[in-house]
């Protein structure tokens, strides 16, 4: 087992005010820190062309026309819609309202439970990292969940009950269910499964829980920056009936409207392959390699979530990634003096916490691991 004080220090942000306390009070303007010219807002475009729904049923069954619906959906989309993937209702049902219920306690005891100084676990926010950036209009409690070792026991153990118990089942079912996705990815991409198991199969996972108020003007603020997710794979679940996600599709924002009893999933940097490179990957087999430059594409998409003026809307992104202790970088075998590596080799842990080390801008953080920007990921 390693030091849980080395690696569980992902990196923390600024302590900012509660948004859901800001929201209560009247706001007949909203702060400054939380007004944004810089992004590109709220252009609503309903459109026919949505995000891939995928039944895992018949994924299950070996069905191969879902395959390549499924494969269509990570190269066109990097998101898609998942249904009968086989978790409970009632344990959904159960994490819904006790995450409602953990925002509805009093600001006294959500603080108890705050960030502390450098982490990420806790209540607060992540990835502000100066007095004067931009605030988001949202709350966010952020738990590790697996493996069981890098809990921060401080937050972890003082969760209360039934909401403990609720995220410990919670993340065992959403844990066997990103590992069969994984599965599935390999399987259309023709990779070695068992290779894939050892490198997921004790990964590490993470929750996100979103807590975005209404606001008086929704169309000056924005609830969660543009960004893409740095890890393998995010299985995102709405709380209730309020819209707010936005994926960008070839330069358009478009809205999701999640269906009911579907999980929204997406490919996160760490599952992206590109064209001509493995960008953040990992040691694959060299015959793997080939099979995923060629046939890969697996898009990690740009997505945020919007806010509106006249209710809260709650969700849960659980994240999953690779084991803790392993090495991301360019497939060592594809590296060559005719094709060098493009970006950095580095501990998994290191690239998480540069990640949080920065504020959320888009896909840049891709950008600083290209080995000709000097910046220092992990510093
Ligand atoms: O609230 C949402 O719909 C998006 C959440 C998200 O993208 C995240 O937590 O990474
Ligand atoms: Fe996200």
């Amino acid at each position: 087992m390693m030091e849980e004080n080395n690696l569980a220090r992902l990196g923390g942000s600024l302590p900012v005010p509660s948004v859901q306390e800001l929201a209560k009070g009247s706001l007949e303007n909203v702060s400054s820190r939380y007004l944004r010219d810089d992004q590109q807002l709220p252009i609503i475009i309903k459109s026919d062309d949505n995000i891939p729904i995928i039944n895992m049923e018949s994924l299950v069954f070996g069905d191969e026309f879902e395959f390549k619906k499924l494969d269509f959906a990570c190269r066109e989309w990097g998101f898609f819609q998942l249904i009968n993937h086989g978790v409970s209702d009632s344990v959904i049902d159960r994490v819904k309202k006790d995450t409602q219920d953990f925002f509805n306690l009093p600001l006294e005891d959500k603080k108890k439970l705050k960030q502390m100084d450098g982490d990420l676990d806790g209540y607060g926010q992540a990835f502000v990292v100066s007095e004067d950036q931009k605030l988001d209009w949202a709350d966010m409690f952020f738990l590790t969940t697996n493996p069981p070792y890098l809990r921060k026991q401080h937050i972890f153990s003082h969760l209360p009950q039934p909401f403990r118990e609720t995220v410990e089942l919670y993340a065992a079912e959403l844990k066997i269910l990103a590992l069969k996705i994984i599965d599935f990815l390999a399987k259309t991409l023709n990779m070695d499964e068992e290779y894939i198991r050892e490198m997921f199969g004790e990964g590490t996972q993470a929750m996100r829980m979103n807590y975005y108020p209404p606001c008086p003007q929704p169309d000056k603020v924005i609830g969660l920056t543009s960004h893409s997710d740095a890890v393998a794979l995010t299985i995102l679940l709405q709380l209730n009936q309020m819209e707010g996600l936005q994926i960008k599709k070839d330069g358009v924002w478009i809205p999701i409207s999640p269906l009911p009893h579907a999980f929204i999933i997406n490919i996160g940097d760490i599952l992206e392959v590109n064209k001509y490179d493995v960008t953040v990957s990992f040691p694959f087999k060299k015959n793997l390699n080939y099979q995923i430059v060629t046939n890969g594409a697996y898009r990690s998409i740009e997505h945020r979530a919007v806010v509106n003026s006249k209710k809260e809307r709650l969700s849960i992104a659980t994240f999953y990634s690779t084991k803790f202790d392993r090495q991301i970088g360019p497939a060592p075998s594809i590296i060559s003096a005719k094709n060098p590596a493009k970006f950095r080799s580095i501990e998994a842990a290191d690239y998480v916490r540069g990640y949080f080390a920065r504020k959320l801008d888009k896909k840049s953080y891709l950008d600083v691991m290209r080995i000709e920007n000097s910046e220092n990921p992990a510093s």
